[in-house]
């Protein structure tokens, strides 16, 4: 008989159309009309079995790479130990299947292109690859409904690159309902050197706004995606945390200017930041914007991407 024997599954990253958010909650969390946008950059998990051992000892092992166009210097915030979302994922399903924490063992590898504390959701990307290939390795048999709720157990944005595609988060971001997105909107990401923390960039924000207002859609939004309007696409995007990020990284107002100088339709910080995304009007145009932002010397380096592309994916699975 042939066993699974490592699993390898991309998830992809994330860009906010538009990040509405009210005030705190008595939980800590904000509720958030939050647009998730899935784009072409993507990490890959691979979880293999590893060697039984006693019950308690070690931790599990994770090596944690540079994906080609990823950047060697971010890899750092990324944890080795069992906090890595990734690792959290594989203990979840273990959970689920009912394995002992001898035979849940596993060696979990990242090959990272999403930069890490960037604001585009790379630890949930890899906590959804996680899921996914441990349902397979361990042959959980979980449905997309028991996924989706283990994904929210683990992080607001978890359950969004399971499913990929444009979808909007209601809660603090984790219900989702697919939005219709047509045609293929070009980005270009700057990517900065250093990462910028969630909840001191929410915290930022409740300082910034102790009136904030209950978070709302926007029509105008949905209608420019089924439309695959790119300028109006542009027009309608909206990031209440922008301000928030701005204020604890002020150096983010030139990289804006600079992509938005360049030729892009709109520059906003993605999520908490401090990414900043430009909406291009072609691939072309998103080659300049990007040219342009890494001459300008404001950003560490900057990517294009596609969107919307779909959730995780089984790259690989290994038998024996
Ligand atoms: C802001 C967003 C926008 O998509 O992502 P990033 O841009 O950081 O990737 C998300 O809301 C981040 O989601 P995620 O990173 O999964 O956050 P969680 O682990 O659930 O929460 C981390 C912390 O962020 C704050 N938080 C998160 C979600 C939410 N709706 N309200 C919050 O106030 C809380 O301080 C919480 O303790
Ligand atoms: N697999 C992982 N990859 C990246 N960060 C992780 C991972 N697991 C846990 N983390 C932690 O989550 C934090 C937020 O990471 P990330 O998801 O990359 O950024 P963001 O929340 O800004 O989108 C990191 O600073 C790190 O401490």
């Amino acid at each position: 008989m042939t066993a699974v024997t490592a699993v390898t599954v991309r998830a992809p990253a994330k860009v906010n159309l538009l990040l509405a958010v009210g005030p705190v909650r008595e939980d800590g969390y904000h509720d958030l009309v939050n647009v998730f946008h899935a784009v072409s950059l993507f990490d890959e998990v691979t979880v293999r079995r590893a060697d039984p051992g006693p019950a308690g000892a070690g931790e599990p092992v994770i090596d944690v790479h540079a994906a080609a166009g990823g950047l060697d210097a971010h890899l750092a915030g990324v944890p080795r130990d069992g906090d890595n979302l990734a690792a959290r994922a594989a203990r979840l399903v273990a959970r689920e299947a009912g394995l002992s924490e001898e035979r849940a063992r596993v060696r979990i590898r990242i090959d990272k292109a999403i930069p890490v504390a960037g604001g585009m959701a790379g630890g949930s990307a890899d906590a959804a690859a996680a899921l996914l290939a441990c349902d397979a390795l361990f042959g959980a048999g979980l449905d997309a409904a028991a996924l989706q709720a283990l994904a929210a157990e683990l992080g607001s944005d978890v359950p969004f690159p399971l499913l990929g595609g444009t979808a909007v988060g209601t809660g603090r971001g984790e219900v989702l309902e697919p939005v219709p997105s047509r045609g293929r909107f070009h980005w270009v990401f700057a990517l900065s050197e250093r990462g910028l923390s969630t909840p001191a960039v929410f915290g930022e924000y409740d300082r910034l706004r102790p009136d904030a207002p209950q978070p709302r859609g926007d029509a105008a939004l949905t209608a420019a995606l089924g439309a695959g309007d790119p300028p109006a696409l542009a027009a309608a995007l909206r990031n209440d945390l922008e301000p928030a990020a701005l204020s604890l990284r002020p150096d983010l107002a030139r990289t804006l200017d600079a992509g938005r100088e360049a030729g892009a339709l709109a520059g906003i910080v993605s999520g908490s930041g401090p990414t900043c995304a430009f909406l291009a009007p072609d691939a072309d145009g998103a080659a300049e914007v990007a040219e342009a932002l890494e001459k300008s010397g404001t950003c560490e380096r900057a990517l294009t991407a596609h969107g919307d592309v779909p959730g995780a994916e089984t790259v690989t699975p290994a038998v024996s």
